[in-house]
């Protein structure tokens, strides 16, 4: 996992790896533009328009003084704007500010004329992880500016404006796409950023991951290079008592189709057997649309033991009966998975939050978690009431949305890096609680199951909307499981 460092840490880091690589901060700052520019020149390859690169008087300036004597090497269209004398900049500013070629306009932001056309491009190296107060005078009447000009907008490690580990207060620069350095900035992975950050790239500056957890903060971005090793293998001998019975508990009248999902999206993460629970008399629809699934009525059921993992809540309603629910949680003795009006029910009866196994698992989307919590103020206070939620009941909580965070008992918050915005579908929510169920079916330890579940689900959602973008529905996503195994070389 990628340890996601606070903004307050970076300098540390920074210090501590140069004197480690026996480099200095100058040839780390050239890491960085380089890297950045390696980026630009594989997205933009057939470049000919000009290059205005606006650089504040700190390190992210410096970055920028960097990437525009790399990029004058190819053009001679490269603009740089600057805010302060370089006298009043950081050293490292001052040393590439020094370097700067002949063939680069230098130009004071107080003297420009914001003419940039839509094909120019606009780099926003005017703060970094550095910014400390909310944008005011001249950097606010110029990121306000540049936010009104077309151009093709990318900011160097964070949009200017953005705190690195806390939610904007004020004016920011919009980015389409933000180059962040080795590990991404917390806060742009904050649902109130979406419209500032654009894409992410993160581009590696040399900083190894063992380097970069002695200051981590609990906080980690899951990569594909994590999932392989997390998964179990599936052997020769196989049978399907191997691979888990599992149970899908909800549906409602009307709501069987949230139940439906989540056992197909069990049966096509690998579950040899998988069970769904549903009111009477709703049994025919499920049966005939998915076969493979066993269906049962709340009558039939006598030992709920006797299930390797059970998927809570999917289509549910609230109109259960709670002492049913009640002894559900109270007799089951292993991990659940807990979704949708499942986990509406315990924010109605919050009595049943001591009853949850432990280490089980609750997926509630914002909504779903702020009936449970109280409504919260934005992310940064949802991030720290879910990993006190966590912790205090020793269960995962799975905040849903873009950058699914998985907050875990002992504190450590996982950040999913799959998924697009095409996934904000109805049931979307239902396949994920059949995939996870399915993985804890399967025997995978919960945290395993939780981080496989959200990163596999998000990639069936990018491979699904390849071909089927703003039309892509939940069972589209579906259609996509086995695709992703495919994708990670899982057999
Ligand atoms: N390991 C890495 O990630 C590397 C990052 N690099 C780049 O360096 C910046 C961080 O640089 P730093 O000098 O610490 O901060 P800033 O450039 O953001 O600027 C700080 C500078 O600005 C003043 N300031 C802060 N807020 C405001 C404000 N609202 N108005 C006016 N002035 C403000 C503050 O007092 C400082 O003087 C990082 O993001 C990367 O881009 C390195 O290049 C290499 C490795
Ligand atoms: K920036």
């Amino acid at each position: 996992m990628l340890s996601i460092i606070p903004g307050k840490s970076v300098s540390q880091l920074d210090k501590a790896f140069i004197s480690y690589e026996g480099i200095t901060s100058l040839d780390l700052m050239e890491r960085a533009a380089v890297s950045f520019c390696n980026w630009f020149f594989v997205h933009f390859p057939k470049n000919e328009n000009a290059i205005f690169i606006f650089c504040g008087p700190g390190n992210n300036g410096g970055d920028g003084l960097a990437i525009a004597r790399i990029f004058s090497k190819t053009t001679d269209k490269v603009h740089v704007v600057y805010f302060e004398d370089s006298e009043n900049c950081s050293n490292d500013y001052q040393s590439n500010f020094a370097k700067l070629p002949k063939n680069i306009s230098k130009i004071h932001i107080k003297d420009f004329s914001f003419n940039i056309s839509k094909d120019d491009f606009v780099i926003d190296g005017i703060f970094g992880v550095g910014i400390n107060r909310p944008l005011e005078g001249i950097f606010k009447e110029s990121i306000e500016k540049l936010n009104r000009v077309e151009g093709m907008k990318i900011s160097i490690d964070i949009p200017s404006g953005i705190p690195s580990d806390a939610v904007l207060d004020g004016t920011c620069f919009k980015a389409a796409y933000t180059v962040t350095f080795q590990f991404p900035k917390l806060s742009l992975l904050f649902p109130e950023h979406a419209s500032f950050v654009g894409d992410i790239h993160i581009a590696d500056i040399g900083i190894h991951d063992d380097f970069l957890k002695s200051f981590s903060n609990q906080k980690f971005l899951i990569r594909k290079s994590d999932i392989p090793g997390l998964h179990k293998k599936f052997h020769n001998f196989s049978h399907k008592g191997d691979y888990g019975r599992v149970i899908i508990i909800g549906g409602s009248v009307g709501k069987v189709g949230a139940v439906l999902m989540a056992s197909k999206s069990a049966l096509r993460t690998g579950s040899g057997l998988v069970h769904a629970h549903i009111p009477k008399g709703e049994r025919l629809v499920l049966q005939i649309a998915v076969p493979e699934v066993m269906v049962f009525d709340s009558q039939e059921v006598q030992d709920y033991k006797q299930f390797d993992a059970m998927g809570i809540g999917p289509g549910w309603g609230m109109n259960v009966d709670i002492s049913f629910y009640r002894e559900l949680l109270s007799n089951y003795n292993k991990p659940v998975v807990i979704d949708a009006d499942g986990i509406n029910l315990i924010s109605k009866n919050p009595d049943l939050l001591k009853l949850i196994p432990k280490e089980s698992i609750l997926t509630p989307h914002i909504k779903e978690f702020e009936r449970l919590v109280g409504i919260c103020e934005n992310q940064e206070e949802r991030l720290r009431k879910a990993k006190d939620l966590a912790k205090k009941h020793h269960i995962f909580i799975v905040l849903k949305g873009a950058f699914t965070c998985i907050s875990c008992p002992d504190g450590n918050q996982y950040f999913n890096s799959t998924g697009n915005k095409y996934m904000a579908t109805a049931g979307s929510g239902d396949v994920l609680t059949g995939m996870i169920t399915s993985f804890l079916g399967q025997g995978y330890k919960p945290f395993n199951a939780a981080v496989c579940g959200v990163f596999h689900h998000g990639l069936a959602g990018e491979l699904a909307s390849v071909v089927k973008r703003r039309g892509l529905i939940a069972s589209d996503i579906i259609d996509y499981i086995p695709a992703t195994y495919t994708q990670l070389d899982i057999d």
